[in-house]
């Protein structure tokens, strides 16, 4: 007997990451075997009783287990799910297939956890029986035209409030999920064809019936991971997080793939979790594949890590064959190849930020000059000397000092000009220089390159917020100016390193394209509502000299609400951490799963310390090194999870002598402005690490709470 095709849902991924470690192994034999021979007895292929849906089939994994499936054509088959064994019977009775007549894509739909949500829902309080239904403005027909099955229409109808929409979105197929979000957001029916489903919709004529077709087209593709390869199987089901990575959202979509040039430079914006580096990976494949003979795409962002971070990434995207086409690298080791393609070996060494703020307490200290710290003066070389590019004294008097909060009249100027100048001579006597100092002197360099010899025909830029002036007054020069030149993504609410400036001042134009995320695919709503609540009130500028909000940024994934306790001491805290965690684990959550993460490496060393202690693997994780699986929970740093996504998150030391952190502040009496600065950076920072949470989120201090946790936890 021939063997099957087994073809995977994407709908798969879930139910498979739930299953049991023993159990897992057993869905790869049970897929071998199907590929095999679907009919062999063992497997038990055949559909269950009472099914709405005629093709679908069950069959064996364990004795415990089964597998449901979609029999769409003569041994091809989708595996839709393996579950216990009453769970398989239930889910395989109330699921359906379609061909989708908008997009011609195959669509589950799961009509058994639709209308169980929506009995589970607890009736509000505040909604009248009498309320209408948020959907009695759309037509059956509407629903239709716009791609939502007739079988969903009627559990639509039973919905009267947002919260009900967002509770049920998770179980319908993805054009669905859009189409509601867009309406229940106000959109008309007219807007949300135009901006959702008209995108999604195929150009050739659908036959319903026609599942060749269907699965060919790219909706399908999008919900299901066509392939039969076994090898294939096991890397995606090794990798179940890296598998989102080939699927996107119409909103993405057009962004990421817009077959059209942007006529100049894009900027993407979102709140965290958006998708915003999915989309500047798929603008890179959809930017390389059209890329010219001989020309490049620079793929940048602010740090080593994440740079590293994106070059896996693509990979995974588009493999060894894409990576070839792009030069993926953190800003600074752009900035230093710049100068040291000048300069040869006559290029100063570099000096990170650290290092470069070090020595300015020193030179302040030394040079008793009490009224200017050292921390003051690293703050006015970066953002006024070295961010207008400002070489004389005369240059540094007529300077704007916009954003500083310290009035300087002429002596005080003179004094730190002189300080300035005694600073840079050291450094030029050590043959250094501070990574920001080499930017402006690569952006001075590539400035006077022609355009064919700027390097670039693309640039893709990650993170963005953290970019300092000098940074684009560099990029703007690697590319020239025209069609398709500079992608920007990032999000204002999550910029931890002091940079602030605005793109038109360096001549990138973005008027006009700047476009929006707001739906978040990463953490649930109660994590989303917690980390929305640690920026309290702040205001937040874009990148471009205007106020950056959230507005309408929701999530579709509903979950458990998280945690926020304080303690006594640090040590009982630590002990309570490591009950957490393992419960955490208990609850079948993999240690490598898990994050712990502080504000100072010193509290990181602690946690990890008493992790082990309750005999718990743990790892820091340092920079420049990804641990491997097996090494155990990862602890690290508010910073070092910059980009990265864990399934459960729990940060420690959230109290108010650690955050903010005092020795990141500077006094209000030296600079109101720039202390304004350093403590909403770290309010970000805080808000980034507790948006690295998917499912599970857990923040705990010690003494007094951070008074960033809001008026209900610091009183
Ligand atoms: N179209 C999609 N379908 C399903 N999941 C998605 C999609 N886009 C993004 N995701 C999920 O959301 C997560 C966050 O995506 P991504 O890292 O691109 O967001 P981001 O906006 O760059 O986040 P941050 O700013 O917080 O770093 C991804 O790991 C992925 O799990």
């Amino acid at each position: 007997m021939s063997g099957a095709k087994v073809i995977m849902a994407d709908v798969f991924g879930k139910s498979y990451d739930a299953l049991d470690g023993s159990v897992q192994p057993q869905v790869l034999q049970f897929i071998m075997k199907m590929q095999r021979d679907p009919d062999s007895n063992g497997l038990n292929l055949k559909p269950p009783k009472g099914a709405k849906d005629k093709r679908v089939r069950t069959a064996r994994v364990t004795d415990n287990y089964r597998a449901v499936l979609m029999h769409y054509a003569d041994r091809i088959y989708y595996l839709v799910a393996v579950l216990p064994h009453d769970d398989a019977y239930d889910f395989a009775a109330n699921i359906l297939f379609d061909i989708n007549k908008v997009t011609g894509g195959i669509e589950l739909i799961n009509l058994g956890s639709l209308y169980g949500t929506l009995s589970g829902q607890p009736k509000a309080a505040d909604i009248a029986p009498d309320t209408p239904s948020l959907f009695a403005g759309v037509s059956d027909a509407d629903f239709e035209r716009l791609g939502v099955h007739t079988s969903i229409v009627p559990a639509l109808r039973e919905i009267r409030s947002e919260d009900a929409v967002l509770g049920i979105v998770e179980t319908l197929p993805k054009l669905a999920r859009d189409v509601i979000l867009c309406l229940a957001d106000g959109m008309s029916v007219e807007e949300v064809w135009e901006q959702v489903s008209s995108l999604a919709a195929t150009s050739d004529k659908v036959d319903t019936q026609d599942y060749e077709a269907a699965i060919e087209r790219p909706a399908t593709k999008e919900a299901f991971v066509v392939t039969g390869d076994f090898a294939e199987f096991g890397r995606i089901l090794t990798e179940p997080l890296s598998a989102w990575r080939i699927f996107l959202h119409p909103a993405q979509r057009a962004l990421a793939e817009r077959k059209s040039p942007y006529k100049g430079s894009v900027r993407v914006t979102g709140g965290p979790g958006t998708g915003k580096t999915v989309v500047a990976l798929h603008r890179v494949k959809a930017l390389a594949e059209r890329l010219p003979a001989g020309q490049a795409i620079l793929l940048t962002t602010f740090t080593t890590n994440l740079a590293n971070l994106l070059k896996s990434m693509l990979k995974d995207l588009g493999g060894a064959q894409l990576l070839a086409k792009v030069d993926v690298r953190n800003i600074d080791k752009v900035a230093y190849g710049t100068v040291k393609e000048t300069f040869g070996a006559e290029a100063p060494s570099r000096l990170k930020d650290g290092e470069i703020l070090n020595r300015w307490i020193e030179l302040s200290q030394e040079q008793q000059t009490p009224r200017f710290d050292g921390r003051f003066l690293d703050a006015e070389w970066k953002q006024v000397v070295l961010a207008q590019d400002i070489r004389s004294r005369d240059e540094y008097f007529a300077a704007s000092r916009a954003g500083r909060g310290r009035r300087l009249n002429r002596p005080e100027r003179a004094q730190v000009w002189s300080l300035v100048e005694e600073f840079e001579r050291r450094l030029d006597r050590e043959k250094a220089a501070g990574v920001t100092q080499l930017a402006v002197q690569a952006a001075r360099i590539a400035s006077g390159w022609s355009d064919e010899e700027r390097p670039y025909r693309h640039i893709v830029v990650d993170e963005a917020q953290d970019l300092h002036a000098a940074h684009w007054k560099l990029l703007r020069a690697l590319v020239p100016e025209g069609d398709d030149d500079l992608f920007i993504v990032g999000d204002a609410h999550q910029r931890i390193y002091d940079n602030r400036t605005s793109l038109s001042a360096h001549g990138i134009k973005i008027r006009g394209r700047s476009k929006r995320l707001t739906l978040n695919y990463r953490t649930t709503r109660q994590i989303l509502a917690a980390s929305l609540n640690l920026l309290g009130d702040s205001k937040f500028d874009d990148l471009d000299g205007s106020p950056e909000h959230l507005r309408g940024y929701r999530s579709v994934l509903a979950g458990a609400r998280p945690e926020t306790t304080g303690y006594r001491t640090p040590s009982e805290e630590m002990t309570a951490l490591a009950k957490r965690v393992d419960i955490w684990q208990q609850e079948g959550i993999k240690p490598h799963e898990i994050a712990v993460v502080a504000r100072t490496h010193a509290i990181a060393d602690s946690a990890v310390q008493a992790l082990r202690d309750a005999t718990l693997a743990a790892v820091k994780v340092e920079d420049y090194r990804v641990p491997d699986p097996d090494e155990g929970i990862h602890v690290m740093t508010m910073h070092r999870i910059k980009g990265l996504e864990y399934r459960a998150v729990a940060i420690v030391g959230a109290g108010a002598q650690h955050m903010p952190l005092p020795s990141a502040v500077t006094p209000e009496t030296e600079d109101r402005l720039q202390c304004a600065a350093d403590v909403r950076r770290e309010q970000s920072l805080l808000f980034v690490s507790a948006t690295r949470a998917r499912e599970q989120l857990s923040i705990t201090w010690s003494g007094r709470p951070s008074h960033f946790l809001g008026p209900r936890v610091s009183g």
